[in-house]
C-alpha cells in the first residue's frame, strides 16, 4: 500500500495530513528515514529544485509547523517568509541557531530535544574527563606507535576520585554529569542562572569564583549572548595549571583562542572538547597535544538517542496538531 510521503501517493491523501516543513534533514532522518513521520505530510525544502524563498512562498500560508536540525539558522528572514508558523520542533538540545527574541515576538512555540540526549551527553563528558586525567587516548597512541618496548616512559595520569568539579549550567545535562561524578567520589559544585533549590551542591553565582575553587570545569550550559566567551583567560587562569576544561555545550562558550593560548603556555593541564567555535575547524595547535581529547560534536548521538528522538519529535508534532501540551516546550524564551 502506498504510504504518505512515498511515491505512488494520491495527492488528496497527502493533503489531508498535517503539513510539516523540513528545511534540512535532521540526523534522525539520516539514520531512520522519514517513515516515523508517516502521519504527516513532509514538505522537504532540500528536495525541491526551487530556490528556498520560492519554495517557502508556495507553502507560506499553510505551514504551521517546522522540523529542523540544530545547526540550521532560523533567522528573522526565514520567519518572515512563514507568516502562519506556530511551532518549531528542533532536534537539538541547544537553541543558539534560533532567533529567540523574534520567536517570542511572533508567539511561535518551540519544542526542543528536552532531556532525550542528557544521559548520552553526560556519559561523554565523564568519558572525556577520565580520558584527559588518565591519558587513555594518549596511552592508546603510545601503544600503537610501538613505544611501550622502548625507553620512552609513559607519563602518569591523575586520579578522578575527590576532584573538585565545577559544573557550568546545571540543567538536565549538568545534573546527569553531577550524578555520575558524585558516584566517582568527586566533589560537585556549580554555577547556573539561578540557584537550584532541588540540589544541595554548593552554588556559585560567579564563574570566576567557581573556577578558583575547582580542579575541573565542565561546560554544560547553552550558548547565549550572556554565556558567549564566558570561559575566558581569567577563568582559565583561576582554574589553574592543574585544571582541566571539558566542553560538551557549544564551542563559543569558551574563548577558543584564549583556551589554545592557555594550553600552549601550560596554564591548564588539559581539555576534552566535543564542540568548537567554528566547526568543523579545529585549531591546529590542539591536534598535536596529548593532553587534549577531541571529538567531532558527537556527544548527543547514539543510535539509542536518535531512535528516542524519532519518538520525541513525533510526540511533539502529534501533541501540537491535536491541541495538547508539547512534550518539551521551551519555556521563558
Ligand atoms: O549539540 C547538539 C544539540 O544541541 O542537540
Amino acid at each position: 500500500m502506498a504510504t504518505p510521503n512515498h511515491p505512488g501517493n494520491h495527492d488528496h491523501q497527502s493533503k489531508e495530513l498535517p503539513q510539516v516543513l523540513v528545511l534540512e534533514p535532521p540526523p534522525i532522518m539520516k539514520l531512520h528515514g522519514d517513515r516515523f513521520l508517516n502521519d504527516f505530510q513532509l514538505l522537504k525544502a532540500w528536495e525541491s529544485p526551487l530556490p528556498l524563498d520560492q519554495f517557502l512562498s508556495i507553502h507560506a500560508q499553510s505551514v504551521k509547523a517546522l522540523l529542523t536540525p540544530g545547526r540550521y539558522p532560523l533567522t528573522r528572514n526565514i520567519l518572515q517568509l512563514l507568516p502562519s508558523l506556530q511551532l518549531v520542533v528542533t532536534t537539538s538540545a541547544g537553541l543558539n541557531h534560533i532567533d529567540l527574541p523574534e520567536f517570542q515576538r511572533r508567539g511561535i512555540a518551540i519544542a526542543s530535544a528536552g532531556d532525550v540526549y542528557s544521559e548520552d551527553v553526560a556519559d561523554m563528558a565523564v568519558g572525556f574527563l577520565i580520558d584527559v586525567l588518565r591519558k587513555i587516548s594518549a596511552a592508546d597512541r603510545y601503544v600503537r606507535k610501538g613505544l611501550w618496548d622502548t625507553k620512552t616512559e609513559f607519563p602518569l595520569g591523575s586520579k578522578l576520585c575527590s576532584k573538585r568539579v565545577g559544573i557550568v549550567g546545571l540543567g538536565s545535562i549538568g545534573q546527569e554529569v553531577a550524578k555520575r561524578l558524585q558516584a566517582f567520589g568527586c566533589r560537585i559544585m556549580y554555577t547556573s542562572r539561578n540557584k537550584k533549590p532541588s540540589v544541595s551542591y554548593p552554588y556559585y553565582s560567579n564563574v570566576l569564583e567557581l573556577a578558583a575553587d575547582s580542579d575541573v570545569l565542565i561546560i554544560c550550559c547553552g550558548l547565549t549572548e550572556q554565556t558567549r566567551h564566558m570561559i575566558n583567560k581569567d577563568v582559565m587562569l583561576a582554574l589553574g595549571k592543574e585544571g582541566v576544561v571539558i566542553n560538551i555545550g557549544r564551542g563559543a562558550i569558551i574563548d577558543e583562542k584564549e583556551l589554545v593560548q592557555c594550553l600552549v603556555q601550560r596554564e591548564l593541564a588539559g581539555a576534552g572538547l566535543d564542540v568548537f567555535e567554528n566547526e568543523p575547524h579545529v585549531p591546529r595547535e590542539l591536534l598535536t597535544m596529548d593532553n587534549v581529547v577531541l571529538s567531532p560534536h558527537r556527544a548527543v548521538r547514539t543510535p539509542e538517542s536518535l531512535t528516542a528522538m524519532c519518538e520525541h519529535v513525533k510526540g511533539n508534532l502529534e501533541a501540537f496538531f491535536s491541541n495538547k501540551p508539547l512534550l518539551s516546550p521551551v519555556m521563558n524564551i
